[in-house]
């Protein structure tokens, strides 16, 4: 499994490097889950990491709006992302969720970046799409990867809305279909056994690699800690 981290500024960015995270994803927790950061912050990461590692930016915990989101991606693109998140907030029925990522691939076809589909485990709470349709919805939109992660951040994990069944069948399904995987969403230390029973192609953390706190800052000796138990 890989470790994405989330970082909010160069500085960060390079603490979650120099712990031996595999995937730098720079957002904007002040906007949201999925929270998009402003481009010179995707280039100041982009530049500081020097080709070490991708960088993943998230473009927004999304609504219905696959223009805006096509556009994002572009822009996301034109800083350096290696990876374009979008999570699909927002977003209620199948159709709309395979325009959203229709549209998010087309405007980077023949860029080398992959594209990711971020549906939420607390989708019930937040009136959003049921996470497990988004690897067939993925897969005809021609996305690389399919991810789940919590919509609201208030310390509840993604292990109290979805099983571990659940889970494993969101990850097989996906991998069957020639899909990688992610999995976040609040994750601790506790929840590393699972993981590793549910085998996603990555694993996405903040909280944990800040002390439990996602509103303070990434230490790198939590990044190293948590790299060396997966
Ligand atoms: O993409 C990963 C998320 O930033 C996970 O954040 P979290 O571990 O604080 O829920």
């Amino acid at each position: 499994m890989k470790l994405l981290v989330s970082p909010i500024n160069t500085e960060e960015a390079i603490s979650a490097l120099n712990g031996g995270a595999d995937v730098i994803d720079v957002k904007n927790p002040k906007e949201g889950s999925l929270g998009a950061n402003f481009p010179w912050v995707i280039k100041g990461v982009k530049d500081a990491v020097e080709g070490k590692k991708p960088i993943s930016a998230a473009l927004g915990d999304f609504n219905y709006k696959p223009g805006t989101a096509a556009l994002a991606a572009y822009g996301a693109a034109a800083a350096g992302a290696d990876y374009v998140k979008v999570g699909l907030y927002d977003v209620k029925t199948e159709d709309q969720a395979l325009e959203m990522m229709t549209g998010i691939a087309e405007s980077l076809k023949g860029m080398d970046i992959k594209v990711v589909a971020c549906g939420y485990s607390d989708y019930e709470r937040i009136d959003s799409i049921d996470p497990k349709l988004l690897p067939a919805i993925g897969e005809k939109a021609g996305v690389d990867l399919v991810m789940v992660d919590t919509g609201v951040k208030d310390g509840r994990s993604t292990f109290e809305f979805m099983s571990e069944d659940d889970l494993i069948e969101f990850v097989n399904d996906a991998h069957a279909r020639g899909l990688e995987t992610a999995i976040a969403g609040t994750i601790k230390f506790d929840d590393i056994p699972a993981l590793k029973r549910i085998q996603p192609t990555i694993i996405g953390v903040r909280g944990i690699v800040c002390g439990g706190d996602r509103s303070t800052t990434i230490k790198q000796e939590l990044v190293e800690k948590l790299k060396s138990e997966i």
